[in-house]
């Protein structure tokens, strides 16, 4: 892929800035980064926390596969570069919906470490929150979602995370969910606890 640096551009702030957003939706604009094997628990427990918090009245946003992966990265595969140019724009667009207010869950398996660690780059400090979720490739292949572990066990399908392309473990993740220990709504209060205790949303009675 080619890619073309920008010349001649100039960045716009607006004249309302990301503090007056957070105001008025009484939150902060953060990215939490949850990171797993396939199957694992990535988006089950991130629509958890965004209807949790709905319910509570904040405007929370969950970028996966489905709205990502059919649109803006559609031309992308399973390669390692592929990965890594569809964790480059995620983590671009992730920072725009915090930039917007927006609490933004985004839900990939994310399996390199550097890539990660680039969209951690992209925020200041304390709006990025790595959450692996911690499963066993066992109990991820036990559980086969999709039917896509049986795939790639019989070959069907080539570089599968676990199976024949590496996860690399988060080292220092702000947040661990081991979803084959914990239930889904004990993995989901721990996030949202989380939230209150980073000042992100402020009752914890709220979200109930
Ligand atoms: N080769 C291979 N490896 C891993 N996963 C595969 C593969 N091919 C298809 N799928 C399906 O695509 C989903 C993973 O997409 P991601 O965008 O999260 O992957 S990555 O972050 O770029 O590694 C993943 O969805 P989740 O189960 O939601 O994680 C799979 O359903
Ligand atoms: N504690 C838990 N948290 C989340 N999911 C769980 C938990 N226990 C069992 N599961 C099940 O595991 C599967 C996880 O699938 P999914 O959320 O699609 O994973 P991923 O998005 O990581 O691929 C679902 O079938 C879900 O019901």
């Amino acid at each position: 892929m080619t890619v073309q640096k920008a010349t001649n551009i100039v960045w716009h702030g607006g004249n309302v800035t990301k503090n007056d957003r957070e105001k008025l939706l009484n939150q902060k604009g953060v990215v939490l980064w949850f990171t797993g094997l396939s199957g694992s628990g990535k988006s089950t427990v991130a629509r958890e926390v965004e209807r949790r918090l709905y319910e509570a009245g904040h405007l929370a946003y969950v970028l996966d596969g489905d709205n990502i992966r059919f649109g803006l990265n559609r031309n992308l595969g399973f390669s390692p570069e592929d990965r890594k140019e569809n964790i480059r724009r995620i983590g671009e667009v992730a920072k725009l919906f915090a930039d917007a207010g927006v609490i933004t869950i985004t839900a990939f398996i994310s399996p390199y470490r550097a890539d990660r660690d680039n969209a951690r780059a992209l925020l200041p400090k304390g709006e990025f929150f790595e959450i692996y979720v911690k499963c066993s490739v066992e109990e991820c292949e036990k559980r086969d979602v999709k039917g896509l572990y049986k795939k790639a066990r019989a070959g069907e399908i080539q570089e599968f995370t676990g199976i024949s392309a590496p996860y690399e473990e988060p080292l220092t993740p702000e947040l661990v969910l081991e979803t084959a220990k914990e239930t889904l709504e004990e993995s989901t209060n721990k996030v949202i606890n989380f939230l209150v205790a980073q000042g992100v949303i402020k009752q914890k009675g709220d979200i109930e």
